[in-house]
């Protein structure tokens, strides 16, 4: 007899910056790493910093760089380092598709998103990451949405970002019971620059609620 275990909910620490931050997330057993190259965040780097910090994820840690609305050349020059894109504006499912990399597709939880035909739209997505809505800002907010708005049912697997924490993760998961979640200002001790006890505690968090 074939005994299956529960899926384990995949983890995406998004927003690293410094070399110490990815041994560390990497020690805690993260499953992605995100790199923001949209220079308006307090978290951006440089396609150079990139090329760097790419260089310390080790195989089997997925290396995920983070765009909002930014020009093909750029994502070009950033390809060499990354394995999955994550576009986090008002990207078209064309434009996403055009790299020939994984990607995935952010949707911010207007009130007016319909997810039934966004996943049907970014179909080519590996994935659509749910994220909270605040009105000019296009992601990174520290904050959470109404997670009872997340169908049980959906064409795409749903990772799920926005406002999480070590103090939320835990219900966050056995509410959602998400693919994947994601985390940027909830494991930082300023922008940035990641806590090493938040890192450890939101991985033990995540197997605890899986573990339930
Ligand atoms: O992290 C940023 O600075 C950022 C900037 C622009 C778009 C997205 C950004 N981060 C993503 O936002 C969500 C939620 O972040 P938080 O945990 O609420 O801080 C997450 O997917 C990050 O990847």
């Amino acid at each position: 007899m074939k005994i299956l275990s529960p899926m384990r909910t995949r983890i995406k620490f998004c927003g690293l910056t410094r070399r110490e931050d990815i041994a560390q997330a990497v020690r805690s057993g993260v499953d992605a790493l995100g790199f923001v190259m949209w220079p308006k965040s307090a978290r951006s780097i440089t396609v150079e910093q990139l090329a760097v910090l790419s260089a310390d994820v080790p195989a089997f840690v997925t290396r995920v760089g983070l765009f909002v609305d930014q020009p093909i050349e750029l994502i070009e020059q950033c390809l060499p380092y990354l394995d999955l894109i994550q576009f986090h504006g008002n990207e078209s499912p064309e434009f996403c598709a055009q790299f020939g990399r994984p990607w995935i597709k952010a949707l911010r939880m207007h009130e007016s998103v319909d997810l039934a035909k966004a996943a049907a739209d970014y179909h080519q997505a590996q994935a659509l990451l749910l994220d909270a809505y605040r009105p000019g800002i296009p992601g990174g907010t520290g904050e959470t949405f109404d997670w009872a708005r997340i169908p049980a049912e959906l064409a795409k697997p749903v990772i799920l970002a926005g406002g999480l924490t070590v103090e939320n993760i835990a219900s966050a998961v056995q509410q959602v019971a998400p693919y994947a979640v994601d985390v940027s200002g909830g494991i930082e001790l300023t922008h940035g620059c990641k806590d090493v006890d938040k890192m450890v505690s939101f991985v033990s968090q995540v197997a605890f609620a899986d573990a339930r």
